[in-house]
């Protein structure tokens, strides 16, 4: 669960960005002519330099993303050029976009990352394809009795400012809805952004007949895209995707921005070599993540990140290693009292392929592990993070020694 500031925080840059296209959006029309040429490209610029780069990171989300914004766009502002007179078919058209885009971009923000030409990736985009065929068929075939369901509206009446069918609201407020609870669920920069993407996608479905507000909106859209994609990026590189901690490029981070007083603590848990060849490498990688979000929450704030294997570290700005022993005491007898209950604990062993069982019975297992804590500060003698990260990690070697599950200094 996330905490609503750092829900805030992955909200902020998108939400500005919609906010700004909101109060820039009534000077639009004194704007010069060449502005106003360029704010209609501007969507689709967008989201031709954010399916570029989807497809130079592998990130097919944001590729699919891109193709259902630009999709959107394009038939809203086409729609009439499109179905010349035909008043009837040209709601469908929108009725369809309106309602099947907000959908599919909820679907391409919660399926897991498959790249972009992998096969997973590929029929992705066919479903998508699939239903743009289908919308197409219907309208050309004229097949009334599909157009008429489609059509079906009755919040009009009641909303008539609203300008959207049913099934578009509906399709709106499932995506707004599903996207809020896995943001905060999450929190994820890809969600974030989606989520507020949704919200920029309603008024510009909205407000579709309003000067230039469908390029206002749909150019605050492509540009949350593109924001979400770096924020993302940054994350998938700062981020271990084991743990959910930062990962040891965002700690060389953290330690070249260090003051004058910090403490540093190196963990290891004990025996784990052991630990994976009896309970097999899918439990100790459960392990670990149970360990490390004991370790995300330790107090004193400390900022906990994954060195790398099963060693974590703990930074303490503005703290001498004497200050920080209580914080890392507490962290290391909450894991030693914790009983860790593991998923499916009849999986096989990665080793032998044998099914284990645990002491919880019907799938269910529970397991314990210590660990050992070295820490250490910097002072007159040790006045490199690097030398100080040593130093930590010598005194780990004693307390490993010591005949580990304690913290040495
Ligand atoms: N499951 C899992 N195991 C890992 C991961 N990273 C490292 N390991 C394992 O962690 C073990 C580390 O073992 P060692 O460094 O020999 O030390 P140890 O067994 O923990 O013993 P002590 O540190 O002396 O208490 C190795 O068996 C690695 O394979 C990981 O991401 N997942």
């Amino acid at each position: 669960m996330h905490t609503l500031i750092s829900t805030a925080r992955l909200l902020f840059v998108p939400l500005m960005i919609l906010i700004g296209a909101h109060l820039a959006l009534p000077h639009a029309q004194e704007a010069p002519e060449a502005f106003r040429l360029l704010l209609h490209i501007l969507p689709y610029a967008a989201c031709a330099i954010a399916a570029g780069l989807g497809i130079m990171f592998g990130q097919g989300r944001v590729v699919g993303m891109a193709l259902l914004l630009a999709l959107a766009y394009w038939s809203v502002t086409e729609v009439n050029a499109l179905l010349p007179g035909s008043r009837f078919e040209a709601g469908v058209l929108f009725t369809a976009v309106t309602t099947l885009v907000p959908l599919n971009l909820l679907l391409f923000t919660l399926l897991p990352e498959r790249g972009v030409f992998t096969r997973h990736a590929v029929l992705r985009f066919l479903v998508v394809a699939l239903q743009a065929g289908f919308v197409t068929w219907v309208i050309a075939a004229e097949r009334n009795d599909v157009l008429q369901a489609l059509a079906f509206n009755t919040l009009n009446a009641a909303l008539p400012w609203l300008h959207l069918s049913d099934s578009a609201v509906v399709a709106l407020v499932i995506a707004v809805g599903v996207l809020l609870w896995v943001v905060h669920r999450r929190g994820t920069p890809l969600e974030a952004g989606a989520l507020v993407m949704v919200g920029a996608l309603a008024l510009l479905f909205g407000r579709a007949g309003v000067g230039d507000a469908p390029e206002a909106y749909a150019s605050a859209a492509g540009l949350i895209l593109l924001a979400s994609l770096v924020f993302n990026t940054h994350y998938i590189a700062y981020r271990d995707d084991l743990t959910g901690l930062p990962a040891r490029r965002a700690l060389n981070q953290r330690l070249a921005a260090l003051g004058r007083n910090y403490a540093i603590a190196m963990l290891d848990v004990d025996h784990f070599k052991k630990f994976n060849d009896t309970h097999g490498h899918d439990v100790g990688d459960q392990v670990l993540k149970l360990v490390a979000a004991r370790i995300r929450a330790v107090g004193g704030r400390g900022k906990a990140y994954r060195y790398g294997g099963e060693e974590f570290t703990i930074v303490f700005p503005g703290k001498t290693a004497q200050q920080a022993r209580p914080y890392l005491e507490e962290v290391r007898e909450t894991i030693a009292d914790y009983r860790m209950v593991l998923r499916g604990g009849d999986r096989p062993d990665a080793k032998t392929g044998e099914k284990k069982r645990g002491s919880g019975g019907s799938g269910r297992k529970t397991v314990q592990v210590t660990i050992s804590i070295g820490v250490a500060e910097r002072t007159r003698e040790i006045r490199d993070a690097e030398e100080v990260i040593k130093a930590a990690d010598a005194a780990l070697y004693r307390a490993k020694k010591k005949g580990r599950n304690r913290v040495a200094a």
